[in-house]
């Protein structure tokens, strides 16, 4: 999805999804990274507590309309002053909050031809990972965007027992571009021997108030424990349709195809030899 500043046309567009997703019978639907609004203006001014933001409780009445888990993105205020968490939930078909993750990791970018990005200015890092829970599709780890850059956390919730790993993102164009974003997800479901479901916001966001805009790369992914990319959306090229309500991408989560995987090929750790990492 395409998200704006405007929480009520970010709402419409999620509400718009959890409907193509009950019509195609999803299992659970994945949001983006920061579906509740991304903007030029400082963040924490649009942000609102989970239990008063219309983007929130608008999404736990869709998701009890339909019965339909939802993995969303959103902001919450945090307890330093003016910061932010930038917080994954996950709602139950009944519409509860039943598990939430706080990103651990941020992206600090200065690139000397953009994009420039001080994520840790403005949102207060997370500091564990919850435990792998159950959910129709298998058991669902959490992260966020540019933790994917990061196998540790990956291989602990593998560790911890997860199947499926979640990375909601606003992947930014030029690190998208260079094949970071494909090769890093393709990376942690093989290296995870784990389904990576990777719901990305697309194109142009908002106007970042010096006359250029920001705009994030899409090809929200679904990946198999084997590498195998079984679903793609577009990118930010535009003139595809998504401008205004987005798009799903749907895929078979077969959790007995990895099994099979993890059966076949054994990854024995040499922690032996390597200790520091472990
Ligand atoms: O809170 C918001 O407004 C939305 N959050 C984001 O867009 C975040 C932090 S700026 N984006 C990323 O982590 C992109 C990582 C990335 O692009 C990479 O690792 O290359």
């Amino acid at each position: 999805m395409r998200s704006t500043a405007s929480l009520t046309h970010n709402l419409a567009q999620a509400q718009s999804l959890c409907q193509k997703a009950h019509a195609a019978n999803a299992a659970v639907l994945f949001l983006p990274e920061a579906a509740d609004y991304i903007t030029s203006a400082p963040v924490h001014t649009l942000c609102q507590p989970l239990t008063t933001s219309p983007f929130v409780l608008g999404l736990q009445e869709s998701s009890k309309k339909y019965k339909l888990p939802i993995c969303v993105g959103v902001h919450e205020p945090a307890t330093t002053n003016n910061k932010v968490k930038n917080t994954l939930l996950y709602i139950s078909p009944t519409g509860q909050i039943s598990h939430q993750y706080q990103k651990l990791h941020l992206f600090d970018i200065n690139m000397a031809q953009g994009p420039q990005l001080k994520e840790s200015n403005s949102v207060q890092q997370g500091s564990h990972i919850p435990t792998p829970f159950a959910t129709p599709i298998g058991t669902l780890g959490l992260q966020i965007c540019f933790d994917l850059r990061f196998p540790e956390p990956a291989l602990a919730l593998r560790k911890r027992g997860a199947q499926v790993l979640a990375y909601p993102s606003a992947f930014t164009t030029t690190t998208g571009k260079a094949g970071h974003w494909e090769v890093l997800l393709r990376a942690r479901a093989i290296e995870t021997q784990s389904f990576v479901v990777a719901a990305a916001q697309v194109g142009v966001h908002d106007d970042d108030g010096a006359g250029g805009k920001r705009r994030s790369y899409g090809h929200s992914m679904i990946v198999d424990p084997w590498g195998k990319v079984l679903a793609e959306l577009g990118g930010d090229e535009g003139g595809d349709g998504w401008e205004d309500e987005g798009e799903i991408a749907v895929a078979e989560i077969d959790v007995g195809f990895l099994e099979r995987v993890r059966r076949e090929v054994l990854l024995c750790r040499r922690t032996d030899v390597y200790p520091e990492i472990c």
